[in-house]
């Protein structure tokens, strides 16, 4: 489903590579999740992924389109949740969704029942006619979510979906995300929450300085790793103990 190949990136006037010589390949129907400490290159991956960001060499194809040439194609195929809300504060949740609604194509009736039918699921349908700048952290997520998924995605970006929410609306979110799933969509996804990633994925990648340092299925990763009782083990005997701060 999602295959790539080599793929890096360096910002303009880095010292370093942020995502470097990166091999993956992500199977349809997977929850992959790619892990890793600040800075260690996963917003780089996913914006790329997500044709936000444009590599410096290497290539990738989702559902065997490449960027180049299929921009248009790619764009339907894949939905995106942002780590930063891309959400319009002075105006309504139904409006902030009508507008990303309708950037993919949809519109009228169907558009509107679509709406309706996530804020409901999603425990905000009182909530639908009320100004975004008035929404909790975790009601700001939430529709951030439904923004990236009206389109009905094959494939689902997300950055850090649960960052910052209390235990009901990540739990809101996390059960929505699994039904997606289990409906179809392939997701990938990034957390700094190794319990959620842990018991949410079919397959991590723990990166660290922008390429892989190890991957597979949550259960493999902990039972190769000497001593290592569960995911945040395994990974702090990867990435180390020490601070990552890079500028
Ligand atoms: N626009 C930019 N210009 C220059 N360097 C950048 C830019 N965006 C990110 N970087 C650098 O690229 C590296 C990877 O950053 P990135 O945001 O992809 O990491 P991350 O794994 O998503 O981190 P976090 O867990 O903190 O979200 C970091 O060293 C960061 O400082």
């Amino acid at each position: 489903m999602i295959q790539i190949n080599q793929l890096s990136k360096k910002y303009k006037n880095a010292e370093r590579f942020s995502v470097h010589n990166l091999d993956l390949v992500i199977d349809e129907g997977e929850v992959f999740g790619i892990l890793g400490p600040n800075g260690a290159g996963k917003t780089t991956l996913i914006s790329m992924l997500s044709s936000l960001l444009k590599p410096t060499s290497g290539s990738f194809t989702i559902d065997g389109l490449s960027y180049q040439g299929h921009m248009s194609r790619l764009k339907q195929l894949i939905g995106i949740v942002p780590q930063e809300y891309a959400l319009y504060p002075t105006l309504t949740a139904f409006e902030n969704l009508k507008y990303f609604g309708s950037m993919y194509g949809l519109k009228g009736m169907e558009l509107t029942q679509k709406i309706n039918e996530h804020l409901e699921i999603l425990g905000l349908k009182p909530f639908a006619h009320k100004k975004i700048q008035t929404f909790s952290g975790g009601m700001k997520r939430r529709i951030n979510l439904i923004a990236g998924i009206l389109h009905k995605p094959k494939v689902l970006f997300l950055d850090e979906p649960t960052v910052g929410v209390d235990v009901q609306s990540k739990n809101a979110i996390m059960s929505f995300l699994k039904e997606l799933n289990e409906n179809g969509t392939t997701i990938l996804y990034t957390s700094h929450h190794l319990n959620e990633a842990e018991e949410f994925c079919s397959r991590i990648a723990i990166i660290d300085l922008g390429t892989i340092i190890c991957k597979g299925k949550p259960e493999e990763l902990i039972r190769n790793e000497p001593e290592a009782k569960n995911l945040e083990e395994v990974f702090l005997a990867r990435t180390g103990k020490a601070l990552r701060d890079y500028a």
